[in-house]
């Protein structure tokens, strides 16, 4: 999908909500225990029920490779059923040496399908170059992250006197463009969102930790949107583990619509869609 098409789906949709297929086997209502693939039937159930409200769909890898053979299964069967008209992101933050990297890229968007994948900056250019060369795919380069530990290395200062994070937007911005490249930036980390905002004016953002993280949308949209909004903002649990029992998709759909009302409004106050 390319920029355009997201930013048409967005203006269309009046959502930014990214929903976060973070599947776990011990979370979902026992009664799906007994289906065939109770993963993909409830993936199937979330996707149904919030479809009208999301923009993008991100599978956590890790909930489905940690199943095995059969985790990559109904991953596989989870993407093929998302509508083709909504984004979808491997959130798989890979990256290696230049050879290995190709083999991720190719992974994810030749053996499957997705629009985009979560890659980790730290080995440098030739490990990102490869998810690049894929015209029409995306990489989302981590910068800024939700979690306690970014504060470990992500906003240490350098000796050129810039915080890290910041020399990896600078620097990572030549590698690619706003048409095949976007930023994690936590949404927990408040007006940091704004100064990220300002290295990389035109790149989406995919802002996961409102829900269950704490991170809050206004302060997102208010530090982080731009006139073609640029952000894709992701609840994962809050969303899918809203309801517990055989509702759990009309809970999921409630939780859906609550964000979508709220991203409405952030989009007539900020944005030109
Ligand atoms: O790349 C990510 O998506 C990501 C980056 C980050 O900084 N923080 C973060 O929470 N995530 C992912 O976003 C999702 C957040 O899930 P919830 O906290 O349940 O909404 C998980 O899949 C995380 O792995």
């Amino acid at each position: 999908m390319n920029r355009q098409e997201l930013i048409q789906q967005i203006k269309a949709k009046q959502s930014f909500l990214c929903v976060g297929l973070d599947t776990d086997l011990q979370k979902i209502p026992s009664h799906l225990h007994g289906a065939k693939d109770p993963i993909f039937e409830f993936n199937k159930e979330i996707i149904d029920q919030t479809a009208d409200f999301a923009v993008a769909y991100k599978p956590n890898i890790a909930f489905y490779e940690a199943l095995g053979p059969r985790g990559w299964e109904s991953l596989a069967k989870t993407l093929e059923y998302i509508p083709k008209d909504i984004f979808t992101i491997a959130d798989a933050k890979r990256g290696d040496i230049g050879n290995t990297s190709g083999l991720y890229a190719k992974a994810f968007f030749e053996t499957m399908d997705f629009d985009s994948i979560t890659v980790a900056p730290y080995m440098g250019v030739d490990s990102v170059g490869p998810f690049l060369e894929y015209a029409g795919k995306w990489v989302i380069l981590l910068a800024l992250t939700s979690n306690e530990g970014s504060h470990d290395f992500q906003v240490t200062t350098l000796q050129n006197g810039k915080p890290l994070y910041q020399e990896v937007l600078e620097k990572s911005s030549q590698w690619g463009s706003p048409d095949n490249m976007m930023y994690v930036v936590g949404a927990t980390r408040g007006e940091k969102i704004g100064a990220v905002r300002k290295i990389v004016p035109d790149h989406f953002f995919l802002v996961p930790g409102v829900g269950a993280q704490g991170g809050s949308l206004q302060e997102v949209a208010k530090y982080g949107m731009n006139k073609n909004c640029g952000l894709l903002v992701n609840s994962s649990r809050g969303i899918i583990y809203a309801g517990k029992d055989k509702d759990f998709g009309k809970a999921a759909r409630q939780e859906a619509k609550i964000l979508q009302a709220e991203m409405a409004d952030l989009l007539a106050l900020y944005s030109e869609l």
